[in-house]
Formats: structure tokens, C-alpha cells, sequence
């Protein structure tokens, strides 16, 4: 995209079709083995250009914005642009929810920088993991196959035809949620992510059913009955239901009904001149 006074960029959600943990690495991060998917939940980032710094505007009263974080990474590993950005963000996607808000909002300003300064996405990638472990999935997008702490990204051709409703109840810690997972446990799915990836593009429901799996998802929802009980209501209505993330969402997916639909980008330029 050429220089420009503004822009107005989607950031959207993911969901989990598939995350089981391998191992704990020694910085303290663990191994995940997952299949991500954007769906067409999106927050809008409204970006126009001040003289210096950044400001931050949202909907919904966020302390420690992540969007600082990034902004402060970029300047100390690249170089501060000669622009500042004003930030208008319209938070739709609930937060703590394992639906990569944070994250997706991330990878949305690190792409208009990258744009804006000519940065290569390789260059954009190394510093996209340090800001969050979600955030370089959604430098490329739609479907793919997630390694590492969540650096690791094996782009997939993008999962279609499949809509998803989401329920979400109160937000639960990333951090705890590993914390409270039994290692014994750890690489012991039923299936791998990439079986589950073939039966999606098959449209095979049973092996979807089969392999469909979230490490988390039995100690989330023991311990939390509103869970539990939102994961039920969607078996009701719903062909392959889960938790993603580390909760405390959960997704039903079908062919026919839902809010929202598999879509093959994490971020997007909306149309629209400032
Ligand atoms: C659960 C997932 O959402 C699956 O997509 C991600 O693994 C979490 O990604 P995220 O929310 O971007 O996580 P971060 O904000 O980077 O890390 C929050 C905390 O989660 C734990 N964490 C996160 C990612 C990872 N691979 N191993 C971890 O142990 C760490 O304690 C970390 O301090
Ligand atoms: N722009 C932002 N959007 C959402 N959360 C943010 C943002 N900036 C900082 N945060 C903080 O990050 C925490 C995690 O929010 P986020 O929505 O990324 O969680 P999540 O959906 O669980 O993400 P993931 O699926 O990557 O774990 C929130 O509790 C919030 O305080």
C-alpha cells in the first residue's frame, strides 16, 4: 500500500480446530501442535498519522494495550518512524477468550508499519513472536498448521464453506490456564492436526469428530460450569463443537447456521480512503 494519511484495517479472530501441547521448554513456554483458523469476527483499527508517538482510542478500557507493546518493539528494532499513528480501536472480539484479540490486533499494526516503511514480512516475523505467541499466525492468515511457542506457522490453503457460532463467558488467564495443565497429559491427542485438516477439507464429519481436540478443554470445563455448560448448548445445535485457546470461549461449527464463517486472511485493509 503506498504512504498514506490513514487506513482502516480488519483484525480478526481465530479459533483453535485442533491445540494440544508437546512439551515445557526450558524459557518457561511450552510446545503447542495446533490447526488455526480466522473467522469473520474482526475488531477495526482506525489509523491516521500525527506528528510523533503513539495515542490509542478504544470502545473498551484496556490497560497496557499491547498496541504500545508493538509500537515499542518496532521503533527499538527498527527505527521510530518519522510519523506517529493515532489509533481508533473498535474492540468487538472478547478479550481473554482464546480468540487472539490482542494478538490479531498486533499483527494488524505490525502490518500497516511493514507497509507503511517498507519492512519485508521475514523481518516483520522475527519481532512479531516477542510481542505475543499468537501473533505471527496472524501475519499469514486463514488456516494453518501452528508450532513452537507459536512462531513455527505451516500456511494451509484456507479451510471454506463452514460457519461458527461462539459463546464466551468471563475471561480466563493464558498464563494460569498452562499452568494448570497436567504434563502427563502433554502430546497424548487422538489424532494429529493435519488428519483433522484433511477430513475438514473432505467434509468428513466423523474423522472432524475424531480428531477434533483442545488439551484444555477438560480442566477448563471442570472447572468452570458456565463453560461446561455453554460447550453443551452448542453439541445441541452445532456438527463439531470445542473450547479455543485456553478458553473461555467455545465454538460450534456446522454448514448452515452460524454468526460467523471460515475466512482466509487474519487482517485486511478496508477499502476506504481517509
Ligand atoms: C493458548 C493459545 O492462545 C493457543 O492459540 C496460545 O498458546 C496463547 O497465546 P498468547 O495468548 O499470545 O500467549 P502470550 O500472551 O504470548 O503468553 C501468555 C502466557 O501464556 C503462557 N504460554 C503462552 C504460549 C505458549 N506457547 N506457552 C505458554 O506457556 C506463558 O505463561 C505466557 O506468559
Ligand atoms: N488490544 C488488545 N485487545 C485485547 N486484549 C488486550 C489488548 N491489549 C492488551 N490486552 C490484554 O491481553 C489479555 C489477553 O487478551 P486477548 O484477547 O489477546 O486474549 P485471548 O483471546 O485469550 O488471546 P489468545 O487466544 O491469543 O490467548 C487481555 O486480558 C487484555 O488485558
Amino acid at each position: 500500500m503506498e504512504q498514506s494519511s490513514g487506513a482502516i484495517v480488519r483484525s480478526y479472530a481465530k479459533i483453535n480446530l485442533f491445540l494440544d501441547v508437546i512439551k515445557k521448554r526450558s524459557d518457561g513456554y511450552h510446545e503447542i501442535l495446533s490447526l488455526f483458523q480466522n473467522i469473520s469476527l474482526y475488531d477495526r483499527l482506525i489509523i491516521t498519522k500525527i506528528d510523533r508517538g503513539l495515542e490509542i482510542k478504544s470502545n473498551v478500557d484496556i490497560e497496557n494495550n499491547i498496541l504500545y507493546k508493538t509500537w515499542d518493539i518496532f521503533c527499538s528494532k527498527f527505527k521510530e518512524p518519522e510519523f506517529g499513528l493515532r489509533i481508533t480501536l473498535e474492540k468487538n472480539i472478547p478479550m481473554q477468550a482464546g480468540l487472539g484479540g490482542g494478538s490479531s490486533n498486533a499483527a494488524a499494526l505490525l502490518f500497516y508499519l511493514s507497509d507503511q516503511m517498507g519492512i519485508h514480512k521475514k523481518q516483520i516475523l522475527n519481532i512479531a513472536s516477542e510481542i505475543g505467541s499468537d501473533v505471527p499466525f496472524f501475519l499469514f492468515g486463514g488456516t494453518a498448521i501452528v508450532k513452537g511457542k507459536g512462531e513455527i506457522i505451516e500456511p494451509l490453503d484456507p479451510l471454506t464453506g463452514y460457519k461458527v457460532n461462539i459463546i464466551t463467558s468471563n475471561g480466563i488467564s493464558t498464563k494460569k490456564a498452562y499452568q494448570s495443565l497436567n504434563p502427563t497429559l502433554f502430546g497424548k491427542a487422538p489424532c494429529s492436526p493435519y488428519i483433522l485438516y484433511e477430513a475438514y477439507k473432505n467434509r468428513n464429519i466423523t474423522e472432524i469428530k475424531r480428531c477434533t481436540y483442545n488439551i484444555f478443554e477438560k480442566i477448563v470445563t471442570k472447572a468452570n460450569k458456565e463453560i461446561s455448560q455453554n460447550l453443551k448448548k452448542l453439541k445441541k445445535t452445532s456438527l463439531i463443537s470445542a473450547l479455543t485457546g485456553s478458553g473461555s470461549a467455545v465454538y460450534g461449527i456446522s454448514f448452515k447456521e452460524g454468526e460467523f464463517k471460515f475466512i482466509p486472511r487474519g487482517i485486511e485493509y478496508e477499502k476506504v480512503k481517509l
